[in-house]
């Protein structure tokens, strides 16, 4: 069951308190994968990931069949700093785009039989430039993070969540500035494409957001209502639900990964349930892929967001559902074991 959240504390406390895995599952499944007709170890990262997804489903021999896609939107006040290759009203369009089945995560959605829902987070009403002051007051944090937990279908057996914000590689930089510390050039990259002027540009403000309110900063909350975005808080709140729903989560890109990281800044233990989908393009991902301990499924350069990567990992982990729940045993089949 999913607590209602009256409060940031509500969010914090219910985060801590998340269960763990089933570890009568996971040994169950991990002794089924033993007796598999392969040579042991021979599908490589494929075993752990049925065996993880086995724990938190509390089955030894687990199904996906409710797959779930998110994909938030949101509209940020840094905008005005020049910070994107392209305009603002470009997140208004491509939820129009999704609606109408006409985005790369809608086919990418389709064909791996998920669920997809957008939710577009007050789009006419932009985050603060955080270069002024809070990106967004407790009220709206709040809100945006709820949007996320109450988004989460509780019979949902996999959750891939994304988003669409122009603007909002330069808030996720700041956040992992914020959370990991060092320059703001080492976590600052080129997005939608902007120019090596754009590039520096972008650069400064990631520098001067953190500057004006690392003091404020204790933990990723804090940090997300300084720095971050709506639909950044909303991806959050949906991991954060999945997580106390025992839902397991594939993380999608840079974006996605910098909200992911403020629920790891939050709680101990925030991402247990969470893997990386891929490795997206976007030059820091790789540095923050590492600060969440996260190996990708996927590099295949992409930097598009949406859920895109993400929606493709979901591939990889039903193949190694396949074949760990589909398999014959050694005995079963009458095949000699070593
Ligand atoms: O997922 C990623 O790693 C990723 C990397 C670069 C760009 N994006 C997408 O591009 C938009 C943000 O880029 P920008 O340049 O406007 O900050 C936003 O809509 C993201 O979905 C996404
Ligand atoms: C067209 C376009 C589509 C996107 N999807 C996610 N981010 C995006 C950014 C742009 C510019």
């Amino acid at each position: 069951m999913l607590p209602q959240l009256s409060s940031l504390d509500d969010f914090r406390t219910a985060l801590g308190g998340a269960p763990v895995q089933d570890q009568t599952a996971v040994a169950g499944a991990a002794a089924r994968n033993g007796q598999l007709t392969k040579p042991p170890g021979a599908l490589g990262r494929l075993e752990d990931l049925a065996i993880w997804y086995g724990g938190w489903r509390g089955s030894a021999r687990p199904e996906i069949s409710a797959p779930q896609v998110i994909v938030f939107a949101g509209n940020h006040g840094v905008m005005e700093q020049g910070v994107s290759a392209f305009p603002a009203e470009v997140t208004a369009q491509m939820v129009i785009n999704f609606e109408h089945g006409g985005a790369a995560i809608n086919q990418l959605a389709k064909l791996a039989g998920a669920r997809m829902d957008v939710h577009a987070l007050e789009l006419d009403r932009p985050t603060a430039d955080f270069t002024k002051g809070a990106a967004m007051s407790q009220d709206d944090l709040l809100a945006a993070l709820k949007a996320g937990w109450e988004s989460v279908d509780p019979s949902a057996d996999l959750l891939v969540v994304g988003e669409m914000g122009i603007g909002n590689t330069t808030p996720a930089a700041a956040l992992c500035c914020a959370l990991f510390g060092g320059e703001a050039a080492d976590w600052t990259g080129r997005g939608t494409g902007v120019d090596d002027a754009g590039l520096a540009n972008k650069t400064r403000v990631v520098a001067e957001g953190v500057a004006l309110h690392q003091s404020a900063i204790r933990d990723g909350l804090d940090a997300l209502a300084c720095l971050g975005g709506r639909e950044i808080a909303a991806m959050a709140g949906a991991i954060a639900a999945a997580r106390v729903l025992r839902i397991p989560v594939i993380l999608d890109g840079f974006i996605c990964c910098a909200a992911a990281a403020c629920l790891l800044q939050t709680a101990d233990g925030a991402l247990d349930h969470a893997v990386a989908g891929h490795q997206s393009a976007e030059g820091a991902h790789a540095a923050l892929l590492a600060k969440l301990g996260k190996q990708p499924l996927l590099s295949l350069g992409l930097r598009l967001g949406e859920a895109s990567g993400a929606a493709l990992a979901i591939q990889v982990l039903r193949g190694a559902i396949a074949c760990h729940s589909g398999m014959a045993t050694f005995a079963e089949a009458g095949v000699s074991d070593s």
